[in-house]
């Protein structure tokens, strides 16, 4: 069994409405192209800086849930509606809301790991300022059997990555900013990597790179088989990337290299508490 998948590499602006009918065309065009699951980029109603996550933010269900939702029962899709801030109660989280083709939300991730990075010279982010942890492993079942999802730093976990494979992830979603420090140095290797410890597709949405933000994203949204080969990759442009997710291959790979059988899971295991 297989299908199509989409990643909108959306322009994200300081125009909270503009962003999300641009959302909304791209997701449009490529249900329109055939794919069956959609994916958009972490933070893409909202500027990725930390100034902008309280001002932004819509409780759930807000409007731009309400929006996408009904868009995905219109078009009879998956969406996994990238990232937005999420307020409940006092907190901001960093949320992937999750739908299935009747609008329904399937699965919530609020970004597990926060991005409290200072790189001497190039970038400095802190998100937990104004963000908060969110708790939960996040694998949603679908038509096109399990995928986990989660959001950009949390990649960079294998252990997270693992845990998604053991419940039974076959694909892996993740919605992200990369920047130009750490894209051109870890984005690819990153990516390629998590789909081979798990051998699974790996699918990684990015903005396109808008130079007039303060944070200027790496782009080159990617698709990357559980056999590593990269299925198709966008640069730092505007663009819908479209790629074949054949879930046989996930099957063959895990077959011909039984890497999560030969775990030696009486001398050591990765655990979910
Ligand atoms: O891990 C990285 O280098 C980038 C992470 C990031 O930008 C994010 O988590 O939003």
């Amino acid at each position: 069994m297989g299908f199509k998948i989409a990643i909108c590499q959306m322009m994200v602006t300081e125009d909270k409405e503009k962003n999300v009918e641009k959302a909304e065309s791209m997701i449009r065009e490529a249900a329109e192209k055939g794919a069956k699951v959609v994916v958009l980029p972490e933070m893409f109603n909202c500027p990725y800086e930390n100034k902008y996550f309280p001002l932004y933010a819509e409780t759930y269900p807000g409007k731009t849930t309400e929006r996408l939702s009904l868009l995905t029962s219109e078009m009879e899709i998956y969406l996994v509606a990238g990232s937005i801030p999420e307020q409940e109660g006092d907190i901001i989280y960093n949320t992937s809301f999750i739908f299935g083709p009747k609008g329904k939300l399937i699965g919530r991730h609020r970004k597990m790991h926060l991005f409290d990075i200072d790189v001497e010279g190039k970038i400095r982010f802190k998100e937990s300022d104004t963000l908060g942890y969110g708790e939960d492993i996040t694998v949603v079942d679908t038509d096109f059997g399990k995928m986990g999802v989660a959001i950009c730093y949390d990649m960079r976990f294998p252990e997270l990555m693992r845990l998604m494979a053991l419940e039974g992830a076959e694909v892996i979603i993740v919605p992200a900013a990369f920047n130009m420090t750490t894209g051109p140095a870890h984005w690819d290797i990153t990516i390629k990597a998590r789909a081979l410890d798990n051998q699974v597709y790996f699918v990684a949405a990015s903005p396109a790179r808008n130079m007039e933000a303060s944070y200027h994203a790496y782009g080159h949204s990617s698709i990357v088989s559980p056999w590593g080969d990269v299925i198709a990759q966008a640069n730092a442009q505007e663009t819908i990337l479209y790629g074949e997710i054949d879930l046989e291959l996930v099957k063959k790979v895990r077959r011909e290299l039984p890497l999560l059988q030969h775990r030696r899971t009486t001398l050591y295991d990765v655990v979910k508490k």
